[in-house]
């Protein structure tokens, strides 16, 4: 079954179609990768799916749900989380306070029981950090709990991003080029990372250039080129696709 399917998606920026008529299944529990050229409209499908633009045309549904226009926290709360080709992080906060943040949703207590420090709150407030810590633990950031990330190498900054998505305790996570800029190292976390999401079940759409990346994590491939699908199918069947090699290397 899929989780997430659009039809005839279609978005325009002015005289720019960077989503062309994209009907697009994202399978349950399964690991799809969107590959495609520089702006060739992968970032957008995530930005529309998620409530970031307006769709043009078409729609989007999750688990037969039309979330077409839905707003952006509405569409968060029903189970899709999603990480951004540029980090973003409080630099003021620890790290553990960064995972803390994006749970913000879970608390149930009011202001003034916060303000109190009402042992209810305390005890939302005990299990909520052993929440963030086990996402820590998850990210291979347990020993950088309490440090700042302002200091953080790429890769580990990286994972943080992903331990605030799944802090939404998402059905689907969207993750925008969580191996762009890693080590050789860095890397290999990152490809466990995405087997222990889908053990767990969390069914992963990943944008990603890193073709080595791909081919080892990824169930199913869709590539676009130009705001159009070009081929889907398993890595090893897209990548000997005509038109996928010339979309990649040009006419030559
Ligand atoms: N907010 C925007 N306003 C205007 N045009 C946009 C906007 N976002 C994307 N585009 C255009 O839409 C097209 C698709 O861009 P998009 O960023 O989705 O591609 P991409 O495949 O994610 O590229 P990359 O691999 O370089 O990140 C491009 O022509 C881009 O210039």
């Amino acid at each position: 079954m899929d989780i997430l399917r659009t039809e005839n998606m279609t978005k325009r920026f002015g005289g720019v179609v960077a989503n062309n008529d994209l009907s697009i299944g994202i399978p349950e529990g399964e690991i799809t990768a969107l590959i495609g050229p520089n702006g060739s409209g992968k970032t957008t499908f995530i930005n529309v799916v998620t409530g970031v633009h307006p769709i043009t045309s078409g729609k989007v549904y999750f688990k037969d749900q039309d979330i077409t226009g839905m707003e952006i926290n509405r569409i968060s709360r029903l189970g899709i989380a999603r990480t951004f080709q540029k980090i973003r992080l409080f630099e003021n906060l620890s790290v553990i306070e960064n995972v803390l943040v994006a749970r913000k949703s879970f608390y149930k207590s009011g202001p003034l029981s916060v303000v109190l420090g009402t042992p209810s709150f305390r005890k939302e407030e005990k299990e909520n950090r052993e929440k963030a810590m086990e996402l820590l633990e998850l990210v291979g950031l347990e020993d950088n709990a309490y440090d700042s990330p302002k200091g953080m190498a790429y890769g580990l900054r990286r994972c943080l991003e992903i331990a605030r998505a799944l802090a939404l305790e998402p059905q689907l996570i969207f993750l925008d080029e969580p191996a762009a800029g890693m080590t050789r190292d860095e890397f290999k976390v990152i490809m466990n990372l995405m087997m222990i999401l889908k053990e767990k079940g969390i069914t992963i759409l990943l944008v990603e250039h890193t073709m080595d990346f791909i081919k080892a994590v990824a169930d199913w491939v869709y590539v676009l080129n130009f705001g159009q699908i070009i081929a889907k199918g398993t890595f090893d069947v897209i990548e000997k696709d005509p038109l996928v090699l010339k979309a990649y290397l040009g006419e030559d």
